[in-house]
């Protein structure tokens, strides 16, 4: 990104309000994320943790308040034109296409920095410039691929490929665009026990690099104590609390939200 000034801090989420309605889906939220750091967003059903994302990723348009991608506001931009700005993102249904290969897909995620053509059909028609674009686009994937473990599978089709190794390439993907921020939608779900450790040093190997600032979406709370830097508890589309995994979790606001709704069952059923 040669010489483009960058802000310290990749995403900026400033006083979010989103309504549906008359229900108030998230209320005041504010959040900043570093490159190098993972915040995670965690609280129970219905918090409001999967409109935050859609109002990081452009999909939801919050009713008052602003996101901003290394300091440029990009609260009115759709979707696709966001990662211009830096932002990508992991799906927790994944987002690839069964009939490509590994390799054509994660090439898809190249695609914020140069327009590149992924298919056989068309590669007759480009110029010499497209070209070498084609042949960096080809490198950078492939780069991508080999760290995070892939560059066997490269020409298997997506549907010849178990679970865990698509969640891996949908990874790639996301990474071969070169983000600054890196939204992760609860990619440790559907994973095995043997494939969960791979999947969590993965995400520390990108923290340690320093460049890209993730926002995590997991429910498995021991991944989230693992691998976040911070913390934002949701509840009812409100901010219950901030800070380390560790004592963020020790509130009692944030116990008793997560277990409120557990023991008014439980007293329903004894009573
Ligand atoms: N498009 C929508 N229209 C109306 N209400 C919505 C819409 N999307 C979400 N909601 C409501 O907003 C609130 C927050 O939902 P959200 O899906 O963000 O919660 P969540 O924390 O992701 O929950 P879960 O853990 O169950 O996925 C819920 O009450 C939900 O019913």
């Amino acid at each position: 990104m040669g010489g483009k000034h960058l802000s310290e801090i990749c995403l900026e989420i400033s006083d979010v309000t989103v309504e549906f309605g008359g229900l108030q889906a998230l209320q005041r939220v504010s959040a900043k994320v570093r490159p190098g750091t993972v915040l995670g967003i965690v609280g129970p059903n219905g918090a409001g943790k999967t409109t935050l994302f859609n109002v990081v990723s452009g999909v939801v348009r919050p009713t008052r308040g602003a996101v901003r991608l290394d300091g440029v506001d990009v609260t009115g931009l759709p979707p696709h034109l966001r990662a211009r700005h830096g932002l990508s993102r992991t799906f927790q249904n994944l987002a690839l296409n069964d009939e490509m290969t590994a390799l054509e897909n994660v090439l898809m995620g190249t695609q914020r920095r140069v327009p590149v053509s992924i298919g056989r059909l068309t590669w007759d028609v480009l110029t010499r410039k497209s070209a070498a674009r084609e042949t960096r686009a080809r490198q950078d994937a492939l780069r991508v691929m080999s760290t995070l473990g892939l560059l066997d599978d490269r020409d298997r089709l997506i549907s010849e490929l178990p679970f865990g190794t698509r969640r891996r390439v949908d990874m790639a993907r996301a990474l071969a665009g070169d983000p600054r921020t890196l939204l992760l939608d609860e990619p440790f779900s559907g994973l095995g026990d043997r494939e969960r450790p791979l999947m969590s040093q993965i995400i520390h190997e990108i923290r340690k690099e320093g460049t890209v600032g993730m926002v995590l979406v997991e429910h498995d709370m021991t991944v989230v104590t693992e691998l976040c830097d911070e913390l934002l508890v949701l509840n009812e589309g409100v901010v219950l609390a901030t800070g380390d995994p560790r004592s963020v979790l020790a509130e009692p606001a944030v116990q008793e939200a997560y277990l409120g709704p557990q023991l008014k069952r439980r007293r329903k059923v004894s009573a």
